[in-house]
């Protein structure tokens, strides 16, 4: 149940899951370290799983956001020796940073290589649920095709639409770029920080559009996230998920949104109060979601499954092969920086050096979110 590579290396670091890739087990072979690899079936592994597979000396610990990474795992990463834990995922509200910090526990996490493959997920849940592209591939293989009619699954139109985007980060903002350029969707945007380059893009591409003749694309961004979902026509959720976000659609603001809009969700289950989404997609049988996450992962709130104006995805929206054996590098150097007492890669949303697989990774560890509470040094490369 347990693959080791490198018995004899120097520093003992498990990987709650088998990875994608080998480059991420070769770089930590490299630097002497002994990899070991829980092979287990069991998808969701317990806090007593975990204990068990950190023993009594373990140096550091990749994890996976399924794992409850608090009080009781970091307090036995610490009593063996550990000092470094990342997870494979660039959310990391499956931790408590601040336990992390009480046992000097490093935490990472792995922005940046899934933004794009993220916002096509997004895209795509967008375009299956405007163009009712589940339904209609259930209709063809259940033999009910008998031939071209007006009325047969029409569905919405993007371009001239409005797009709306809840949290307009790295993820956010790369969804509005596709919807805007790729359908020419007009954006409202609500985030707690300006998306200075996301505005530039929207107001260059305008200024093309508006120099070929066309339509030109607006943008906006919202005082209030109300005003998004009343405006919007296709709505995308991307914020972090914490006790901000926990929620933040909810009955009361469905019922603010257009009888006919779309609704997507990659963030994360909670960000939505699912049983009020399942009575509103009851009642309101014109509009859609589109989901990868949902509020009690792996399950569905019950009613949603028998849906039609829902198109549902197991957490796949990173799931691209370049993206997650990236994902798995991310996570192996942040805990072989900290091993190594490598300083922190000084922004975390250029990761691209530790990408390249022509050259070594920078002597860094690639995104640390708890660096500034335990005091890290930072690199200046
Ligand atoms: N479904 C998936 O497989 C998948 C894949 C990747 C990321 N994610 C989720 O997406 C999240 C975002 O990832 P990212 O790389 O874009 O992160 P990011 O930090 O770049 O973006 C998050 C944005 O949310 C904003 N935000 C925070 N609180 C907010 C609030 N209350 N209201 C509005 N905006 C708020 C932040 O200001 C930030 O701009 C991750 O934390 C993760 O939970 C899911
Ligand atoms: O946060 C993340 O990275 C995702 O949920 C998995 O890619």
């Amino acid at each position: 149940m347990v693959q080791v590579w490198n018995p004899n290396g120097k520093y003992r670091v498990v990987s709650t899951k088998p990875m994608p890739g080998t480059r991420w087990i070769n770089l930590l072979i490299e630097q002497d370290c002994r990899v070991e690899i829980c092979t287990r079936k069991k998808t969701i592994l317990s806090v007593e799983d975990i204990i068990a597979l950190i023993g009594d000396k373990c140096d550091g610990v990749i994890g996976q956001l399924t794992e409850d990474w608090g009080e009781a795992l970091f307090s036995a990463l610490s009593r063996a020796g550990g000092k470094a834990f990342s997870n494979m995922a660039v959310g990391y509200n499956n931790v408590d940073v601040n336990a992390a910090n009480k046992y000097g526990v490093a935490v990472g996490n792995t922005p940046g290589v899934l933004t794009e493959t993220t916002a096509e997920l997004a895209a795509s849940l967008s375009l299956s649920a405007a163009r009712r592209i589940v339904e209609a591939d259930e209709f063809m293989r259940a033999g009910l095709y008998d031939g071209w009619l007006p009325n047969l699954f029409v569905g919405n139109l993007l371009k001239g639409q409005t797009v709306g985007v809840i949290g307009a980060g790295r993820i956010g903002s790369a969804y509005a770029r596709m919807m805007v350029e790729g359908f020419k969707m007009n954006l409202i945007y609500y985030d707690l920080y300006q998306a200075t380059r996301l505005e530039k893009f929207v107001t260059a591409y305008a200024e093309f559009l508006k120099a070929n003749g066309e339509q030109p694309v607006t943008w906006k961004r919202a005082a209030s996230m109300d005003e998004v979902l009343r405006e919007a026509d296709v709505i995308s959720l991307h914020p972090i998920l914490d006790k901000t976000t926990y929620h933040l659609v909810n009955k009361e603001r469905l019922a603010i949104m257009k009888k006919e809009a779309i609704l997507v969700n990659c963030s994360r289950g909670p960000v939505i109060d699912e049983v009020a989404l399942v009575e509103h997609l009851k009642q309101n049988p014109m509009f859609r979601v589109g989901l990868d996450v949902f509020e009690d992962e792996p399950y569905m709130k019950p009613g949603l499954a028998d849906l039609k104006n829902a198109v549902v995805v197991p957490h796949i929206a990173s799931a691209s092969k370049w993206t997650r054996e990236g994902m798995a590098t991310l996570a192996a150097l942040n805990v072989l920086g900290k091993i190594k007492g490598y300083p922190v890669w000084s922004d975390p949303n250029r990761i691209e050096p530790f990408l390249n697989e022509n050259v070594p990774p920078p002597a860094a560890s690639p995104s640390i979110v708890n660096s500034k509470a335990l005091g890290l040094p930072v690199s200046r490369l």
